[in-house]
């Protein structure tokens, strides 16, 4: 793509890491709560004409709208065959989902190591982004639900103490066993955890729930073909495909199989 292509985009970052490489490469940097208005409104107040945008003050008072994103590319830490995605290795997975999520389409780019047939089989953890005052209490409510040591990720060398995220929170990296599809659901074991096993989408929803997690490391629901079928903005958590670099160096491409219509999921 050339120049005088990209010039005419805006590139919105999903941490600050893609924020430096967006500056670094010249490519117009933008910015989530700033994309731009569907349409623009002119408004007369006091005899003085005005150019209502989508933006600001208009926004708190709902009368604007903005554009969804038309395409947003991730990597992740571990793919599914229903292409539900685990990340936040790197801890940013809240802005992720934000920027996934205001997608028309999420693509996941990854290498062939990151494609399980189901989450928690070689990625052991689900990242999930916490208040640190509820710490404790998370922790306690995660173990309730079927996760065996649960622990605050901490800064290593490069940090004394917890990671902090770019929102101010920390990350509890929750172990669980391996995740099942719904294709995977016989007999009473609805994946709902009484039986020790959890259907993706359901513990997404379970963790979720829980008072001082701010966001969970799993991207499940719809993908972005889904919410369009369904007449709504924006997009889903899940990407409508995902491009594997495999081992011999060729690409293997995998699409959303699902593509109708669902409202009301994440
Ligand atoms: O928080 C980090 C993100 O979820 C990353 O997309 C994920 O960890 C994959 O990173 P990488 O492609 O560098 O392995």
């Amino acid at each position: 793509m050339g120049r005088e292509i990209t010039d005419r985009m805006i590139f919105v970052p999903t941490g600050e890491q893609s924020k430096q490489l967006i500056i670094e490469a010249g490519l117009p940097l933008g910015s989530i709560d700033a994309l731009p208005p569907i349409k623009v409104i002119e408004t007369k107040m006091g005899g003085v004409t005005a150019l209502h945008v989508a933006t600001g003050l208009q926004d708190l008072g709902l009368e604007g709208l903005r554009e969804s994103l038309d395409i947003a590319f991730d990597g992740a830490d571990e793919i599914d065959e229903d292409l539900n995605c685990i990340k936040g290795g790197g801890a940013c997975l809240y802005q992720e989902k934000l920027v996934a999520t205001s997608a028309k389409k999420f693509v996941c780019v990854a290498d062939y190591r990151k494609l399980q047939p189901r989450l928690l089989t070689a990625w052991k953890t689900i990242p999930i982004e916490i208040e640190k005052n509820a710490a404790p209490k998370v922790k306690r409510e995660l173990i309730t639900l079927g996760s065996t040591g649960p622990k605050i990720r901490q800064g290593g060398g490069a940090k004394a103490g917890p990671v902090v995220t770019d929102n101010g929170f920390w990350i509890m990296d929750a172990p669980f066993p391996p995740l099942l599809l719904k294709s995977d659901l016989k007999g009473h074991d609805k994946g709902d955890g009484e039986h020790g096993t959890w259907e993706v989408h359901n513990l997404g929803r379970r963790l979720k729930r829980i008072v001082g997690v701010f966001e969970v490391g799993l991207f499940h629901g719809r993908n972005g073909f889904q919410v369009a079928a369904a007449g709504e903005e924006g997009g889903g958590q899940k990407p409508v495909a995902a491009y594997f670099g495999m081992e011999d160096g060729e690409v293997e491409v995998r699409t959303a199989k699902e593509v109708h219509g669902v409202k009301s999921m994440p």
